[in-house]
């Protein structure tokens, strides 16, 4: 049976989201939240799912919608990122769960040398040259390698602004995708060290049929490239079921994937074989491990970018588009 469509409330105050989350909690609910950037699809409705059979008794789920401009770097994809507001309250209003919508303006202070250079709208808080923010979370082991080395600010940028969520909405659970694999443990471990209250759940990664990982910038994957893309998952499945079967050299299994992802006409960003929890990479399979694959497919693209005050043109990142692609797999290696 569908669920009942339940519109929810729209907040886009801090104070207002802060009290709004006091009150449930003193009514007796757990307040779960789900963060993303937007333009929701299966994938973001499943973490909603989720976050209500991880939370015990009656269960208020606040789904954030904000597209964090201090996670990416001048030359990434901030001004293109999709987004759909209206579509996705109608998604949201249909799972009959969601509470409240939590979509801030912005979440920074910005500092005046930052409005100065670009007119007071800075695309990026790296174009601000770090003056409009200067508090951030770092977690320095678990974000170098995987994204953390094409993407210098990615986590820095995750880390700080999950915690100013963490401020503002007062979750009691929280639940990320594990297609950001990298992005999920780097917020287990600034919880676990920061001492937050919260209980984090890492939720399966949701495919299409055709294996492909949902994922928001799939919408600029042409039908061509789309195909391609589909690598990234036939390669994670049959890397799997060679682990499985007994092949746990880690080596040959990232040469094979580097193979089918390159000849599937896509630029490898990274592949590896790490440890679950401590990402640390592993030459044998012999552990709970995961494969983390990210590769780009589509056209170069050129696009222009609003940086520090001036319009540039901005081949992306060594002319390769941001039809980014990353997924995992986790494997527990019989023996
Ligand atoms: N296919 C998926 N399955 C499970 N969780 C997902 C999936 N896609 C996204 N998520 C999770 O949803 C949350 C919000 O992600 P976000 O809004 O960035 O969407 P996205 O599809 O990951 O976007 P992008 O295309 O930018 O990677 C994250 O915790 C992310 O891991
Ligand atoms: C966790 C997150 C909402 C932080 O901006 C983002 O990185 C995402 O959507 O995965
Ligand atoms: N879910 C990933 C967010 C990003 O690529 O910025």
């Amino acid at each position: 049976m569908a669920a009942a469509v339940h519109e929810p409330e729209v907040i886009r105050d801090k104070a207002e989201m802060r009290a709004w989350s006091r009150h449930r909690r003193a009514e007796g609910k757990t307040v779960a939240l789900v963060p993303t950037m937007g333009f929701l699809h299966e994938g973001h409705l499943s973490l909603i799912s989720a976050a209500v059979a991880a939370s015990t008794g009656p269960v208020a789920v606040v789904v954030s919608i904000y597209v964090n401009p201090s996670q990416f770097a001048p030359t990434e994809d901030l001004a293109t990122y999709p987004s759909d507001f209206a579509g996705d309250l109608r998604k949201l209003a249909a799972t009959g769960v969601v509470a409240a919508v939590f979509c801030p303006p912005d979440l920074y202070v910005r500092g005046p040398s930052a409005a100065g250079a670009s007119g007071g709208a800075v695309s990026c808080l790296e174009d601000a040259g770090g003056h409009a923010h200067e508090t951030w979370i770092r977690v320095e082991q678990l974000e170098k390698g995987l994204c953390g080395s094409s993407r210098p600010v990615f986590f820095r940028g995750v880390a700080t602004v999950v915690a100013k969520l963490f401020n503002v909405v007062e979750p009691d659970v929280a639940v990320f995708g594990k297609k950001d694999y990298q992005q999920w443990r780097v917020i287990c471990r600034m919880v676990r060290d920061l001492d937050f209250a919260i209980q984090i759940v890492g939720s399966e990664i949701v495919r299409e049929a055709d294996g492909l990982a949902m994922s928001s910038r799939n919408v600029n994957l042409s039908d061509e490239d789309r195909e391609k893309a589909l690598s990234i998952s036939r390669s994670l499945m049959d890397a799997r079921t060679a682990a499985l079967n007994g092949s746990n050299h880690s080596q040959q299994i990232k040469d094979q994937i580097v193979q089918t992802l390159t000849e599937a006409g896509g630029q490898v960003d990274y592949v590896e074989i790490v440890e679950q929890e401590s990402l640390v990479p592993v030459e044998r399979m012999d552990r709970p491990c995961v494969i983390c694959v990210a590769a780009w497919f589509g056209k170069p693209l050129r696009f222009l970018r609003r940086a520090v005050g001036l319009w540039a043109v901005a081949a992306s990142r060594a002319g390769r588009s941001w039809v980014a692609k990353q997924s995992t797999m986790e494997v527990l290696p019989i023996g």
